[in-house]
Protein backbone atom coordinates (compact mmCIF):
# COMPACT_ATOMS: atom_id res chain seq x y z
CA UNK A 1 0.00 0.00 0.00
CA UNK A 2 1.43 3.30 -1.16
CA UNK A 3 0.22 6.42 1.38
CA UNK A 4 0.68 9.85 0.46
CA UNK A 5 -0.11 12.08 3.46
CA UNK A 6 -0.19 15.79 2.99
CA UNK A 7 2.51 16.28 0.76
CA UNK A 8 3.58 19.54 -0.38
CA UNK A 9 6.59 21.21 -2.20
CA UNK A 10 7.16 24.66 -2.38
CA UNK A 11 9.33 26.49 -4.69
CA UNK A 12 9.83 30.02 -3.28
CA UNK A 13 6.92 31.84 -3.99
CA UNK A 14 5.00 28.61 -5.59
CA UNK A 15 3.50 25.73 -4.29
CA UNK A 16 4.06 23.19 -7.47
CA UNK A 17 2.07 20.20 -5.08
CA UNK A 18 -0.45 21.57 -2.71
CA UNK A 19 -1.30 19.12 0.09
CA UNK A 20 -2.13 15.70 -1.53
CA UNK A 21 -3.02 12.76 0.36
CA UNK A 22 -4.03 9.60 -1.34
CA UNK A 23 -3.81 5.76 -0.64
CA UNK A 24 -3.00 3.54 -3.64
CA UNK A 25 -3.61 -0.06 -2.73
CA UNK A 26 -0.61 -2.77 -3.87
CA UNK A 27 -1.25 -4.14 -7.28
CA UNK A 28 -3.07 -1.56 -8.76
CA UNK A 29 -2.29 1.24 -11.30
CA UNK A 30 -2.55 4.41 -10.39
CA UNK A 31 -2.89 7.13 -13.08
CA UNK A 32 -1.87 10.88 -12.02
CA UNK A 33 -3.35 13.11 -14.69
CA UNK A 34 -3.41 16.80 -15.47
CA UNK A 35 -2.43 19.89 -17.34
CA UNK A 36 1.30 21.25 -17.79
CA UNK A 37 2.59 22.37 -14.60
CA UNK A 38 -0.07 20.76 -12.35
CA UNK A 39 2.52 19.28 -10.23
CA UNK A 40 2.34 15.72 -11.30
CA UNK A 41 6.27 15.11 -11.77
CA UNK A 42 6.78 16.76 -8.46
CA UNK A 43 4.36 14.67 -6.67
CA UNK A 44 5.93 11.40 -8.63
CA UNK A 45 9.11 12.66 -7.45
CA UNK A 46 8.68 13.14 -4.03
CA UNK A 47 7.71 9.81 -3.68
CA UNK A 48 11.37 7.89 -4.59
CA UNK A 49 13.03 11.31 -2.53
CA UNK A 50 14.33 12.76 -5.93
CA UNK A 51 12.21 15.71 -4.52
CA UNK A 52 12.29 16.63 -0.75
CA UNK A 53 8.78 17.21 0.37
CA UNK A 54 8.34 20.79 2.31
CA UNK A 55 5.98 18.83 4.32
CA UNK A 56 4.01 15.64 4.40
CA UNK A 57 5.39 11.97 3.97
CA UNK A 58 4.98 9.00 1.84
CA UNK A 59 4.47 5.69 3.35
CA UNK A 60 5.28 2.54 1.30
CA UNK A 61 3.75 -0.68 2.70
CA UNK A 62 3.83 1.17 6.32
CA UNK A 63 7.39 2.74 6.30
CA UNK A 64 7.77 6.14 6.09
CA UNK A 65 10.27 6.71 2.92
CA UNK A 66 12.40 9.40 5.44
CA UNK A 67 13.50 6.22 7.35
CA UNK A 68 15.18 4.52 4.75
CA UNK A 69 17.97 6.07 2.97
CA UNK A 70 17.90 7.47 -0.86
CA UNK A 71 20.02 4.94 -2.90
CA UNK A 72 18.52 2.06 -0.39
CA UNK A 73 15.12 3.39 -1.44
CA UNK A 74 15.75 4.30 -5.14
CA UNK A 75 16.60 0.46 -5.49
CA UNK A 76 13.32 -0.58 -4.13
CA UNK A 77 11.13 1.91 -6.57
CA UNK A 78 11.21 1.35 -9.99
CA UNK A 79 11.44 4.34 -12.39
CA UNK A 80 11.21 5.00 -16.16
CA UNK A 81 11.11 7.95 -17.62
CA UNK A 82 10.05 9.30 -21.14
CA UNK A 83 12.95 8.38 -23.67
CA UNK A 84 13.81 5.12 -21.20
CA UNK A 85 16.97 6.55 -20.22
CA UNK A 86 19.17 2.73 -20.95
CA UNK A 87 22.78 3.12 -21.04
CA UNK A 88 23.69 3.63 -24.71
CA UNK A 89 27.21 1.34 -24.56
CA UNK A 90 25.45 -1.78 -22.25
CA UNK A 91 23.76 -4.24 -23.89
CA UNK A 92 19.76 -4.68 -23.42
CA UNK A 93 20.57 -8.06 -21.40
CA UNK A 94 22.89 -5.83 -18.88
CA UNK A 95 20.88 -2.81 -18.81
CA UNK A 96 17.53 -4.59 -17.97
CA UNK A 97 20.20 -6.53 -15.15
CA UNK A 98 21.36 -3.38 -13.47
CA UNK A 99 19.43 -2.82 -10.88
CA UNK A 100 19.82 -6.82 -9.71
CA UNK A 101 23.41 -6.40 -10.36
CA UNK A 102 23.62 -3.82 -7.71
CA UNK A 103 21.75 -5.51 -5.57
CA UNK A 104 23.75 -8.65 -5.79
CA UNK A 105 21.97 -11.24 -7.12
CA UNK A 106 23.61 -14.28 -8.57
CA UNK A 107 24.30 -14.52 -11.75
CA UNK A 108 22.06 -17.11 -13.29
CA UNK A 109 19.11 -15.60 -11.60
CA UNK A 110 19.95 -12.29 -13.16
CA UNK A 111 20.11 -14.20 -17.08
CA UNK A 112 17.03 -16.23 -15.62
CA UNK A 113 14.96 -12.89 -15.28
CA UNK A 114 16.14 -10.56 -18.37
CA UNK A 115 14.88 -13.39 -20.08
CA UNK A 116 11.55 -13.81 -18.61
CA UNK A 117 11.15 -9.90 -18.77
CA UNK A 118 11.92 -10.11 -22.54
CA UNK A 119 9.48 -12.63 -23.17
CA UNK A 120 7.06 -10.69 -21.12
CA UNK A 121 7.63 -7.76 -23.66
CA UNK A 122 7.48 -10.18 -26.75
CA UNK A 123 11.34 -9.53 -27.10
CA UNK A 124 12.87 -12.70 -28.43
CA UNK A 125 15.70 -13.25 -25.80
CA UNK A 126 18.25 -15.11 -28.14
CA UNK A 127 17.62 -12.04 -30.65
CA UNK A 128 17.75 -9.00 -28.09
CA UNK A 129 19.76 -9.88 -25.50
CA UNK A 130 22.95 -9.03 -27.08
CA UNK A 131 21.79 -5.95 -28.79
CA UNK A 132 23.16 -2.01 -27.78
CA UNK A 133 20.19 0.34 -27.90
CA UNK A 134 21.01 2.31 -30.89
CA UNK A 135 19.66 -1.30 -32.66
CA UNK A 136 16.33 -1.22 -31.31
CA UNK A 137 13.49 1.07 -32.41
CA UNK A 138 12.04 3.54 -30.34
CA UNK A 139 8.82 1.74 -29.10
CA UNK A 140 11.23 -1.54 -28.46
CA UNK A 141 14.12 0.74 -26.31
CA UNK A 142 10.80 2.03 -24.48
CA UNK A 143 9.29 -1.64 -23.52
CA UNK A 144 13.09 -2.52 -22.65
CA UNK A 145 13.30 0.75 -20.11
CA UNK A 146 10.17 -0.71 -18.16
CA UNK A 147 11.63 -3.98 -18.21
CA UNK A 148 14.84 -2.82 -16.51
CA UNK A 149 12.43 -0.69 -14.03
CA UNK A 150 10.47 -3.63 -12.94
CA UNK A 151 13.82 -5.80 -12.76
CA UNK A 152 14.19 -6.50 -9.04
CA UNK A 153 10.15 -6.90 -8.70
CA UNK A 154 10.48 -3.68 -7.15
CA UNK A 155 7.70 -2.42 -4.30
CA UNK A 156 6.45 0.78 -6.69
CA UNK A 157 7.13 0.93 -10.03
CA UNK A 158 6.74 4.80 -11.08
CA UNK A 159 6.25 6.11 -14.68
CA UNK A 160 6.87 9.44 -15.94
CA UNK A 161 5.30 9.96 -19.28
CA UNK A 162 6.22 6.77 -20.03
CA UNK A 163 4.59 6.69 -23.36
CA UNK A 164 4.66 10.73 -24.67
CA UNK A 165 7.13 10.35 -27.37
CA UNK A 166 5.60 7.12 -29.29
CA UNK A 167 3.46 6.98 -31.96
CA UNK A 168 -0.29 6.46 -31.61
CA UNK A 169 -0.61 2.84 -32.55
CA UNK A 170 2.85 1.87 -30.84
CA UNK A 171 1.79 3.81 -28.08
CA UNK A 172 -1.51 2.06 -27.72
CA UNK A 173 0.71 -1.47 -27.82
CA UNK A 174 2.26 -0.20 -25.17
CA UNK A 175 -0.14 0.20 -22.95
CA UNK A 176 -1.96 -2.71 -23.44
CA UNK A 177 1.65 -4.59 -22.82
CA UNK A 178 1.97 -2.50 -19.44
CA UNK A 179 -1.71 -3.70 -18.45
CA UNK A 180 -0.73 -7.47 -19.25
CA UNK A 181 2.61 -7.61 -17.57
CA UNK A 182 1.00 -5.30 -14.69
CA UNK A 183 -1.69 -7.79 -14.34
CA UNK A 184 0.59 -10.69 -14.36
CA UNK A 185 3.51 -9.79 -11.71
CA UNK A 186 0.72 -8.32 -10.02
CA UNK A 187 2.87 -4.73 -9.70
CA UNK A 188 2.26 -1.51 -8.06
CA UNK A 189 2.12 1.24 -10.11
CA UNK A 190 2.23 5.59 -10.29
CA UNK A 191 1.83 6.85 -13.38
CA UNK A 192 2.04 10.15 -14.75
CA UNK A 193 0.30 11.54 -17.74
CA UNK A 194 -1.48 14.60 -19.40
CA UNK A 195 -3.48 12.75 -21.55
CA UNK A 196 -7.33 11.47 -19.83
CA UNK A 197 -7.63 8.85 -22.13
CA UNK A 198 -4.23 6.89 -21.23
CA UNK A 199 -5.45 7.47 -17.50
CA UNK A 200 -8.62 6.38 -18.22
CA UNK A 201 -7.33 3.01 -20.04
CA UNK A 202 -4.98 1.89 -17.63
CA UNK A 203 -5.76 3.76 -14.67
CA UNK A 204 -7.56 1.57 -11.31
CA UNK A 205 -7.30 4.65 -9.91
CA UNK A 206 -7.24 8.00 -12.04
CA UNK A 207 -5.89 10.93 -9.56
CA UNK A 208 -6.59 14.54 -11.35
CA UNK A 209 -4.42 17.39 -10.25
CA UNK A 210 -5.04 21.17 -10.99
CA UNK A 211 -2.67 23.46 -9.98
CA UNK A 212 -0.99 21.30 -7.54
CA UNK A 213 -4.17 20.32 -6.00
CA UNK A 214 -5.33 16.79 -6.05
CA UNK A 215 -9.09 17.66 -7.56
CA UNK A 216 -10.46 14.18 -7.59
CA UNK A 217 -9.15 10.80 -6.91
CA UNK A 218 -11.19 7.96 -8.27
CA UNK A 219 -12.15 4.90 -10.55
CA UNK A 220 -12.19 5.70 -14.20
CA UNK A 221 -15.99 4.65 -14.65
CA UNK A 222 -16.66 7.47 -11.86
CA UNK A 223 -14.31 10.58 -12.73
CA UNK A 224 -16.20 10.13 -16.13
CA UNK A 225 -19.66 9.94 -14.96
CA UNK A 226 -19.15 12.19 -12.36
CA UNK A 227 -16.73 14.42 -12.73
CA UNK A 228 -15.84 16.25 -9.63
CA UNK A 229 -15.16 20.20 -10.84
CA UNK A 230 -15.74 21.62 -14.40
CA UNK A 231 -11.80 21.39 -15.08
CA UNK A 232 -12.08 17.16 -14.62
CA UNK A 233 -15.06 17.26 -17.70
CA UNK A 234 -13.46 19.78 -19.55
CA UNK A 235 -10.13 17.28 -19.33
CA UNK A 236 -13.04 13.82 -19.87
CA UNK A 237 -14.14 15.64 -22.77
CA UNK A 238 -17.55 16.06 -22.47
CA UNK A 239 -18.62 15.13 -26.21
CA UNK A 240 -17.20 11.60 -25.73
CA UNK A 241 -18.10 11.22 -22.39
CA UNK A 242 -21.24 8.65 -23.37
CA UNK A 243 -18.58 6.83 -25.36
CA UNK A 244 -15.96 6.70 -22.77
CA UNK A 245 -18.72 5.68 -20.25
CA UNK A 246 -19.54 2.74 -22.35
CA UNK A 247 -15.88 1.21 -23.18
CA UNK A 248 -15.40 0.70 -19.59
CA UNK A 249 -18.12 -1.64 -18.72
CA UNK A 250 -18.29 -5.21 -19.88
CA UNK A 251 -21.09 -5.84 -22.59
CA UNK A 252 -21.31 -9.45 -20.14
CA UNK A 253 -22.62 -7.39 -17.62
CA UNK A 254 -26.04 -6.09 -18.99
CA UNK A 255 -26.44 -9.01 -21.12
CA UNK A 256 -30.00 -10.07 -20.39
CA UNK A 257 -31.12 -13.81 -21.23
CA UNK A 258 -31.86 -14.49 -25.03
CA UNK A 259 -30.39 -15.02 -28.30
CA UNK A 260 -29.69 -12.27 -30.66
CA UNK A 261 -28.17 -12.77 -34.54
CA UNK A 262 -24.23 -12.72 -35.72
CA UNK A 263 -20.99 -14.08 -33.91
CA UNK A 264 -20.81 -13.29 -30.39
CA UNK A 265 -18.98 -11.06 -28.89
CA UNK A 266 -15.63 -12.11 -26.61
CA UNK A 267 -16.06 -12.03 -22.96
CA UNK A 268 -13.81 -9.41 -22.39
CA UNK A 269 -15.90 -7.02 -24.99
CA UNK A 270 -16.85 -4.06 -23.37
CA UNK A 271 -20.59 -1.79 -24.50
CA UNK A 272 -18.69 0.23 -26.73
CA UNK A 273 -17.80 -2.96 -28.66
CA UNK A 274 -21.47 -4.04 -28.49
CA UNK A 275 -22.71 -0.98 -29.37
CA UNK A 276 -19.94 -0.91 -32.68
CA UNK A 277 -21.23 -3.96 -33.76
CA UNK A 278 -25.01 -2.87 -33.48
CA UNK A 279 -24.32 -0.22 -35.44
CA UNK A 280 -22.36 -2.35 -38.01
CA UNK A 281 -24.74 -4.99 -38.51
CA UNK A 282 -27.51 -2.72 -38.20
CA UNK A 283 -29.47 -5.10 -35.58
CA UNK A 284 -30.98 -3.89 -32.00
CA UNK A 285 -29.11 -6.65 -30.14
CA UNK A 286 -25.75 -8.32 -30.12
CA UNK A 287 -24.72 -12.15 -28.89
CA UNK A 288 -22.19 -11.45 -25.94
CA UNK A 289 -20.21 -14.81 -24.42
CA UNK A 290 -20.09 -14.46 -20.32
CA UNK A 291 -18.45 -16.11 -17.58
CA UNK A 292 -21.76 -18.19 -16.42
CA UNK A 293 -24.90 -18.94 -17.45
CA UNK A 294 -24.18 -19.35 -21.46
CA UNK A 295 -23.91 -16.90 -24.40
CA UNK A 296 -26.87 -14.15 -23.45
CA UNK A 297 -27.27 -10.73 -25.14
CA UNK A 298 -26.87 -6.93 -25.05
CA UNK A 299 -29.56 -4.52 -26.32
CA UNK A 300 -29.42 -0.86 -27.75
CA UNK A 301 -31.95 -0.53 -25.30
CA UNK A 302 -29.82 -1.60 -22.49
CA UNK A 303 -26.56 -0.02 -23.75
CA UNK A 304 -28.35 3.29 -24.11
CA UNK A 305 -29.61 3.06 -20.76
CA UNK A 306 -25.95 2.38 -18.93
CA UNK A 307 -24.55 5.42 -21.75
CA UNK A 308 -26.50 8.12 -19.67
CA UNK A 309 -24.88 10.49 -17.41
CA UNK A 310 -25.57 11.52 -13.90
CA UNK A 311 -27.17 15.14 -14.23
N1 LIG B 1 13.02 22.87 -9.42
C1 LIG B 1 12.02 23.75 -9.52
N2 LIG B 1 12.17 25.03 -9.14
C2 LIG B 1 11.14 25.91 -9.23
N3 LIG B 1 9.92 25.61 -9.69
C3 LIG B 1 9.71 24.35 -10.08
C4 LIG B 1 10.73 23.35 -10.02
N4 LIG B 1 10.23 22.18 -10.48
C5 LIG B 1 8.94 22.43 -10.83
N5 LIG B 1 8.63 23.71 -10.58
C6 LIG B 1 7.31 24.35 -10.80
O1 LIG B 1 6.33 23.57 -10.14
C7 LIG B 1 5.14 23.47 -10.93
C8 LIG B 1 4.80 22.01 -11.16
O2 LIG B 1 5.77 21.41 -12.01
P1 LIG B 1 5.70 19.88 -12.45
O3 LIG B 1 6.89 19.60 -13.31
O4 LIG B 1 5.52 19.04 -11.25
O5 LIG B 1 4.37 19.87 -13.32
P2 LIG B 1 3.82 18.76 -14.30
O6 LIG B 1 2.36 18.66 -14.01
O7 LIG B 1 4.61 17.52 -14.20
O8 LIG B 1 4.03 19.45 -15.70
P3 LIG B 1 4.47 18.83 -17.14
O9 LIG B 1 3.32 17.98 -17.58
O10 LIG B 1 4.64 20.05 -17.98
O11 LIG B 1 5.73 18.06 -16.92
C9 LIG B 1 5.42 24.24 -12.21
O12 LIG B 1 4.82 25.51 -12.08
C10 LIG B 1 6.91 24.35 -12.26
O13 LIG B 1 7.31 25.52 -12.91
Amino acid sequence: MIEIDHLTKVYGSATAVDDVTLTAQSGTITAIVGTSGSGKTTLLRMINRLEEPTSGEVRINGETTTDVKPYVLRRRIGYAIQGHGLFPHHTVGRNIGAVPRLLGWPREKIRARVDELLDLFSLDPAEFRDRYPAELSGGQQQRVGVARALASRPDLLLMDEPFGALDPIIRARAQDDLRRIQRTLGSTIMLVTHDMEEAIRLGDHVAVMDGGRLVQYAPPAEIVARPATPFVADMVGDVDRPLRLLSLIPAAEVAEDGAAEGEALPRNASLRDALSACLRTGREAVPVQREEGGPGRATLAAIRARAELPE
